[in-house]
């Protein structure tokens, strides 16, 4: 499924917060968002995945305008792993993922053992079946982390958005997670801290103050002078002996 963003604006406050944000991600495609704090990553995903409007331009799924379909629609079709998502509800881990079942629920289709084997499959993808039924607010942060993602999963979306998904994951499960994320033969736009972790993406775009100043292959992207104009710090950029990968090595703040 192909995700396209025309021309989006955002305004709050007398602030730009997203300014003529143009993008087309493949069907397929894994696409990475960087950018330093506060440049608008958050925003976008989030009215790429229909939870808020463009005050201007618009999000169009495999060309037809997001602001013509039903919510319900929508979650058919794209599921968002925020990166604060919280609840206060007293509910277990697997009652978590299995909302994300919803949007395929009705009175004519209940839910049934197939829905039961998604949930399943799902928190074991993300190696929380074990934990299955925790309750929600006994989880460590890293948990609920994989019990979002796992919700997200469960929706068995065409196009999956996550903001930050290995912020609160040990090392492990950042690299299984990201491992995992690659695999799905979906579309994924990936907003990322960690710009070696971003290298592995098709592409990546860089925001900066609400606009999205470049994108295109990693290696061509995240260059020296990007990571000192956009995220201010003198990197060097090493090929690595084993695989001839490109690594990051930061040093200095400029
Ligand atoms: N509802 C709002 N009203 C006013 N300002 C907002 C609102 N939502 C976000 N902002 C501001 O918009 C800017 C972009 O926020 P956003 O969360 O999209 O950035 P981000 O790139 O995801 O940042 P981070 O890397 O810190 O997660 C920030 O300066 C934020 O304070």
């Amino acid at each position: 499924m192909r995700l396209s963003a025309e021309q989006l604006g955002w305004t709050a406050q007398g602030r730009r917060l997203l300014d003529n944000v143009s993008l087309d991600v493949e069907p397929g495609e894994t696409f990475g968002l960087v950018g330093p704090n506060g440049s608008g990553k958050t925003t976008l995903l989030r009215m790429l995945a229909g939870l808020r409007r463009p005050h201007s331009g618009a999000v169009l799924v495999d060309g037809r305008a997001m602001s013509a379909m039903r919510q319900r629609d929508i979650a058919r079709c794209i599921a968002l792993v925020e990166q604060h998502a919280d609840t206060t509800d007293r509910v277990t881990a697997r009652q978590v993922v299995a909302l994300g079942r919803t949007p395929f629920l009705s009175p004519l289709r209940p839910w049934s053992s197939q829905d039961e084997a998604v949930v399943s499959r799902a928190l074991d993808d993300v190696d929380m079946r074990h934990m299955a039924d925790r309750l929600w607010h006994t989880l460590s942060g890293g948990e609920r982390q994989r019990v979002h993602i796992a919700r997200a999963l469960a929706q068995q979306p065409q196009v999956l958005l996550l903001d930050e998904p290995t912020n609160h994951l040990d090392i492990r499960h950042q690299l299984s997670i990201l491992r995992l994320v690659r695999q799905l033969p979906i579309t994924v736009v990936i907003a990322l801290h960690d710009l070696n972790q971003a290298m592995d993406c098709d592409r990546v775009g860089v925001m900066e103050a609400g606009r999205l100043i470049d994108m295109g292959p990693p290696g061509q992207v995240l260059t020296a002078e990007r990571l000192h104009h956009t995220f201010g710090v003198h990197a060097d950029l090493v090929d690595d002996p084993l695989d001839g990968s490109r690594i990051m090595r930061f040093r200095t703040v400029v």
